[in-house]
Parts: C-alpha cells; structure tokens; sequence
C-alpha cells in the first residue's frame, strides 16, 4: 500500500568536462599560448596525489561499501560519465541564469533526460540515477517522487491501470497537491473541499477561502498538468476529513488552466539558481468539477449512491506517500552531506595557511586539529546518514510488505523511524553544509565552490515533507517499546547501569558507546514522562504541551541510539577490502564519541558516565581524527563523484583548485565587459562631479 519508486543509490568517479568559453571571457593570461600552455600542464597534475598515497585501505573496495554493491558502483559509474559528458547537462553557468532562462534550462534538461532514457532503454534503477547527476529540482522530482508513489499507494487497482502508464510515458505530469497557504504542518486542517454530487457522480472541487489556496506544490506552478490533490471530503452533508483526488489542472493540447482552475508560480525562493529551477505552484479551484472515480479509493470509497465506505485499514496509510518520501530525503541526506564533506575535505589538503618560519612550505590546513574536528565528525556522519539510511529502506520495504499482507503491527514504528531521521539527518546536514563554507574560508561562499547553491537547496529539507520539529514530535509521541525502542525494555537494568570505562581505549568498544547511548535516550525519555505526569495534574496533552521542548531533545537522543546501533551493526557485518572495515570502525567510533562529546551535558545530567569519562571520551576522539587524517581524501574518493556532479571548483579531483578559481572569475556576466553597464550614467559623472569640485577648491 506504501508502494512507491525505488530507492537509488548514490556513486561516482571524476569526470570533468570543462565547458567552451568565447574569447573575450578568457582570463588575460589565457590569452597568450604560452599561458593556457602552463595551465594545461598544471591541470594534468594530480595535486592531492601525495593525500592519496597515505591512503591504509582498498577504496576501490570502499567505493563498493559506500555504494552497496559492485553492482551499485558500476551502474552509478554509466549514469554519472554520461550525464557529465553531455553538455546539455552542463550546470557551471547556473547560478548566473535570470528565473525564466534557469526554469526553461530545467525543462530543457528534464526533456533531454527523459529522450536519453529512452533511447538509451535505460532501466528504472539507470533512470533514478540519471535524474540525480542532472542534479536540477524540477517537476519530475514531484512527478516520480511523489504523483506516481501516491497514485501506486492510494489507487486501486483499476486506477493505477488507468493513471499509471500515462504517467509512465509523460502524457501527463503530475505534482502532489497538499499543503495550502494556511495549513501545511496540520494536515487535517487543511480546507480544499471535495463535495460528491449524487445527480452528477462528481465531486466538486473548491477552494473556499484564500488560505485554502494550494501553496508550495513542486511542479504545479508552470509544469503540471495533473495533481493529486488533498481536499476534505463531503458526501451526505458529513465532512469525513482529508482524501486524495486526482484532478486535471491544464488543458493536454494547450496547456492552458482547465476552467475554474487558476494557478501559478508562488516566486522566487532562497538563493540564486538553487530551487528556484522549481515552479512551486499557488492553486485554486471554482467549484471544478471532476468524475467520481477520480478520487483515489484504496482506503475508502464513495458509493455511486453517496455513502462513504471505509476500507477495514488505518486511516494514516493515507500518509503513505509522505512516509516514502521521508525515507528517501534520509538517504539524500548522506548525498548531500557527501558532497559537502567532499569538497572540504580535498579544499583542506590543498589550502595553506601559516606554519613556514624558515621559507619552508607553510601548513595544509588539514593538519590543523581544529579544522580535523569540525570537519572528520562531518565526515563520519556522511558514512553514518548512508548506513542508516539503507537500513531504513530495508525498514520501509519490510513494513510494506506487512501491510500488502494486512498486518499493520509495524507501522508506527516505520512512521516513528522516518520521521525522526529525516528531521535529524536534513538538520545535521543542512548545519554541516553550512560548516563546510567556512571549512573552505573566504572561496567557500563563492558561487563557483558550489556550497552556497548546495546550502540553499538543501535547507528547506529541513522544512519540507514534515517540519522538522513537528516530526520530532510525532516521535516523542510514540508509545510502545518495539522496535527500535525495544531498549526501553531493559528500563530496571538502563535507569541504574554505571559505564565501566576507565581508560580512553575503553570508548572503542562498540558495547560500551552502546549501553551509554541507551541509557541516555531511556532517562531522558522517563524524566520526561515523569515531568509531564507532574505538570499535568489534570490532562496529559497538558503537560506534553508543557514539557515538548525537553521532548525534543529526548527524540534526538532515542533518533542519535538509532544512528549509532545501526552503524556499529554495519561495522559487525563482513566487509570485504584491505583496510575497509578498520576504516569503517574509526568512523563508526568517531561519529559515537563526537555525539557524545556535543551532548556531554546529557550524559552527564542523566548520570550514565562520569566527567571523567566524558573527558576520556574526547581523548579518544583526538586519536581517532589522528587515525582518520592519512585516510581523509581517499575516504571522500570513496563517494565517486563526477567533478560535474560536485559542480565545485574547491572539490576537484586533481585539487589544481587556483587556476580554476581564477578561470571561473572570467565567466561571471560582469566581466563581459572591462567597463561596467552604468559607468557613464552613474560612475563616470560622479567622479568628474567630485574633481569639478576639487578643481574649484
Ligand atoms: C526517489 C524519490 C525521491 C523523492 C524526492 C522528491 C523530491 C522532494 C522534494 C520536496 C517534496 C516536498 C513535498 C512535501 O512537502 S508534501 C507535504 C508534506 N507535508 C507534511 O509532511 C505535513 C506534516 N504533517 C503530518 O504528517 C501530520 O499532520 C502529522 C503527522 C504531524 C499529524 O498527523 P494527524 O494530523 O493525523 O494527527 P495526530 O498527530 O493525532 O496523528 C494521529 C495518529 O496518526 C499517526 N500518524 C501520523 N502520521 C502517520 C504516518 N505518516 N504513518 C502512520 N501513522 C501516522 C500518529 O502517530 C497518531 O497515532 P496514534 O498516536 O493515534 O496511535
Ligand atoms: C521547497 C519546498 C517544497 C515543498 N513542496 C511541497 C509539495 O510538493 N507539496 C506540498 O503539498 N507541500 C510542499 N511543501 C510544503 C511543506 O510540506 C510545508 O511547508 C511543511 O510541511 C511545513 O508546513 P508549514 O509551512 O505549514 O509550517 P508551519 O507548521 O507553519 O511551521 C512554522 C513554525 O511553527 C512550528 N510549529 C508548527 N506546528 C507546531 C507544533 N504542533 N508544535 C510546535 N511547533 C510547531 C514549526 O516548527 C515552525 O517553526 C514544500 C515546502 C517547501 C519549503
């Protein structure tokens, strides 16, 4: 019932093509041979070659762990080598494009993907990856991501024969239609109204207010012709509260608005270039009338009389397709973070600052210890966000299969789980994306670093798909101990254990972060309860009210236990390759021991460890980034990235980071011309204005 797309896979080696440029663009440099002559040879060299040769494991191998399979590593391998040597994908002038030129460079570039897959006959799996080294946010996102998931999770089986293959074939182009102007978080606040009308069998669609205006759907604004659209649902004079319909928007031959129908763009967002490429739509709707079986009627159904009928199933499977979604931006997230750390951590070797009293090379900022603790924790963290992220996949595709067999015994525990990751994996890494801009210094918020556009992409994860803390609260909401709150089961044994650490080696037993992680999260959560049962002496909705924002907090710790057991179950499991799993290890420890430290006043409050554990926690911690340090560059290899994919001048493969910054200057539209636009209106007159005067004086 939850069925949606398959899930890809990250991947990717360097292959950079580096975009013709017109004459007059060049560096001056550029313009003497003997100049492009020296960059030429510059470029051949591998400036982080020496980074690589530290390297103490197989990243071939590496690359096989990160991706999944060998499989994975080569499928990914095609998709981003073709995508990066196609120049129609080139994105290097993106962030330069007004609104109108970057929405038509995505519907170009949507097109062109979709005329690739299929003369390429590119399978689902090839196409999902494709999609992703395009890299662009834009209507098919939605149309694959959410309008086909909702149609396959909430239609029928004769509605998903109908919808699908039109979907299927781009004869129509659907976006997921929820969230209005004034209610997104509280979906069952939402006013759209769906009214059956028995004479007719139709439902009548309208918006009855402006903030029941459709605000926020992905592709509606300019590209859609279809949506599925939540409304609540009115049949016999009774208001059965919010259902999914699928309703034509645009004309098929024209694309004009059906009548009744008015809609549009909701206007620029965060950023340039970023997710402005996506045409988040506005909708309202006159009383638009649409047949019956149009509404999607999985979970409940109107009769042609009019009564409602509700299938013998929870009413949140309605949620599904949000469930799906949420488990795929937790996969996103390793991505995104990937990138990030990737450029950071190839920009740290190269730069150098400081460090040379006698003429000698000065420090690559990379050795400097602070910049290995704001950057390695980071980098665990991608290879965390990536484990966990595939155990929840394997999570989802378990309780969907569950539910085809009608057993809903899983289910919120799959809704916990997703919701709770996605808002710390997008919270994490839309901080640490931000923290690798200033990893990267002064160059890290040039455009041409490819964090900035990165950063502004990235943030409204953190909003989209369930606000962040609303969804974190859902978790705190959670009941029964299953699952992965199945620890809470030990509650005699978690409420009083002591850590039996007394030297910082003892942090590297897996058993030992893990009894202290559990212990954590189980004393928050009962002081919780225990505060709420004593602030609400009359109702206990009272008292969660009261204590949420001690609830979060117990969340995020119940969400970092998960996080931390699932890769220490990762590390456990055999994994192939000279030095793989040693590698993996020290990450897993480096992602336990920095939480640990981050959220001392936890542990300590809560009495799991002493200070001076917590103190031999971090000792550990500076061994460990000491260990990580030799292995840095060839772990973020590891992630296989195109440099297209990267779109990042800091993070190139061959760290020749100078020459490519330079270049890169020339391409900006201000310096199409040695004078600026406006020198004569305004520059040049009030330069002469201020010599007139000094003339006069
Ligand atoms: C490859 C694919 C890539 C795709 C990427 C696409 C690109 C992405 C681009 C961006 C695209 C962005 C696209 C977009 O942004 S689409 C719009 C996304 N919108 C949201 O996410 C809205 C967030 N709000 C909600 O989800 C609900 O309103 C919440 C959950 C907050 C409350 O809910 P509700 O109002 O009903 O009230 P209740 O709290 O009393 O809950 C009642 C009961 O229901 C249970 N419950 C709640 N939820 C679920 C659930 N899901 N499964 C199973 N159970 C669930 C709950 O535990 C409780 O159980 P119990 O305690 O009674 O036992
Ligand atoms: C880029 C982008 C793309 C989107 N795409 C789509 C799409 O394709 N389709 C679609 O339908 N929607 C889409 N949305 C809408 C999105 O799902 C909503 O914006 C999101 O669910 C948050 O809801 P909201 O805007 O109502 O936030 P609000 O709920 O108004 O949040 C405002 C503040 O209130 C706080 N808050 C709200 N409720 C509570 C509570 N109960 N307790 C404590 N604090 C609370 C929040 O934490 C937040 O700080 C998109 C949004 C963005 C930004």
């Amino acid at each position: 019932m939850w069925r949606g797309g398959s899930n890809t896979r990250t991947c990717k080696r360097r292959f950079f093509s580096s975009p013709t440029r017109s004459r007059h663009h060049r560096p001056p440099y550029m313009l003497h041979s003997r100049g492009s002559q020296h960059l030429k040879a510059m470029a051949e060299v591998d400036h982080l070659a020496a980074e690589r040769a530290t390297a103490r494991f197989d990243v071939e191998e590496m690359k096989v762990a990160w991706a999944g399979s060998r499989h994975a590593v080569h499928v990914a391998d095609r998709m981003a080598r073709l995508v990066a040597s196609d120049p129609v994908f080139r994105k290097d002038n993106r962030t330069m494009l007004s609104r109108k030129e970057l929405f038509k460079d995505t519907l170009r570039k949507a097109a062109h993907a979709w005329k690739r897959i299929v003369e390429l006959r590119l399978t689902e799996e090839e196409a999902d990856l494709l999609r992703q080294y395009v890299d662009q946010p834009g209507y098919v996102d939605l149309h694959w991501g959410m309008f086909v998931p909702a149609i396959k999770g909430q239609g029928t089986e004769e509605q998903q024969h109908k919808w699908l293959p039109l979907a299927y074939k781009f004869q129509i182009i659907g976006c997921y239609a929820q969230t209005e102007l004034g209610h997104g978080s509280n979906v069952q606040g939402l006013e759209t109204t769906a009214t059956f009308d028995p004479k007719t069998d139709e439902f009548v669609i309208h918006s009855p207010t402006l903030t029941s205006s459709k605000w926020w759907p992905g592709g509606l604004g300019k590209a859609s012709t279809h949506a599925v659209v939540y409304a609540r649902l009115i049949t016999e004079g009774k208001d059965y509260g919010i259902h999914g319909f699928i309703v034509q928007l645009r004309s098929l031959e024209d694309h004009s608005p059906l009548p009744g129908v008015t809609l549009g763009d909701i206007g620029g967002k965060f950023g340039s270039g970023a997710y402005n490429s996506m045409d988040n739509g506005v909708l309202r709707f006159d009383h638009v009338r649409i047949p019956r079986d149009q509404m999607l009627m999985r979970l409940s159904q109107v009769t042609r009389e009019g009564k409602y009928v509700h299938s013998n199933v929870p009413k949140q499977l309605l949620y599904g397709t949000m469930v799906y979604v949420r488990q795929s931006i937790v996969a996103d997230a390793s991505k995104a973070l990937s990138r990030a750390v990737c450029i950071a951590v190839r920009y740290s070797a190269v730069r150098k600052q400081f460090g040379s009293q006698d003429g000698g090379p000065e420090t690559q900022v990379l050795n400097y210890k602070t910049q290995q603790s704001r950057l390695f924790p980071l980098l665990a963290s991608a290879y965390a966000f990536r484990f966990v992220g595939d155990w929840l996949n394997w999570l989802y595709t378990d309780v969907t299969q569950k539910l085809e067999a009608k057993d809903f015994s899983t289910l919120q525990e799959a809704h916990a789980c997703t919701a709770g990751l996605k808002a710390v994996t997008t919270s994490v890494t839309a901080d640490a994306i931000e923290e690798c801009r200033k990893l990267c210094g002064g160059h890290g918020y040039l455009n041409s670093s490819g964090l900035p556009e990165l950063f502004a992409v990235y943030v409204p994860a953190c909003t989209y798909e369930g606000d962040n803390v609303v969804l974190l609260l859902q978790l705190a909401s959670g009941k029964q101990p299953v699952g992965t709150m199945a620890y809470m089961g030990k509650v005699q044994y978690l409420m009083q254990c002591k850590s039996a650490v007394s030297s910082a080696e003892d942090w590297l037993n897996p058993d030992a972060i893990q009894e202290a992680f559990e212990a954590r999260a189980l004393r928050m959560a009962v002081n919780c309860a225990q505060n709420i049962s004593q602030a609400a002496s009359q109702e206990e909705a009272a008292g969660f009210y009261e204590r949420s924002p001690d609830l979060l907090e117990a969340a995020v710790a119940h969400i970092q236990l998960i996080i931390v057991t699932k890769f220490i179950e990762k590390v456990h499991q055999e994994i192939p390759g000279h030095g793989v799993k040693e590698q993996l290890q020290a990450l897993c420890n480096v992602y336990a021991l920095y939480i640990l430290h981050k959220h001392l006043g936890d542990f300590l409050a809560t009495g799991c460890i002493t200070p001076r554990q917590g103190a031999l926690a971090n000792e550990q911690l500076g061994k460990l980034y000491a260990q990580v340090r030799p292995n840095a560059v060839a772990l973020v290899d590891a992630f296989n990235y195109t440099d297209h994919y990267l779109g990042s001048v800091l993070g190139r493969y061959d760290g020749d980071v100078y020459p490519a910054l330079y270049e890169e200057a020339w391409k900006d539209p201000l310096n199409e011309t040695v004078v600026p636009e406006g020198y004569h209106e305004y520059l040049r007159p009030l330069i002469k204005q201020q010599q007139l005067k000094l003339s006069r004086l």
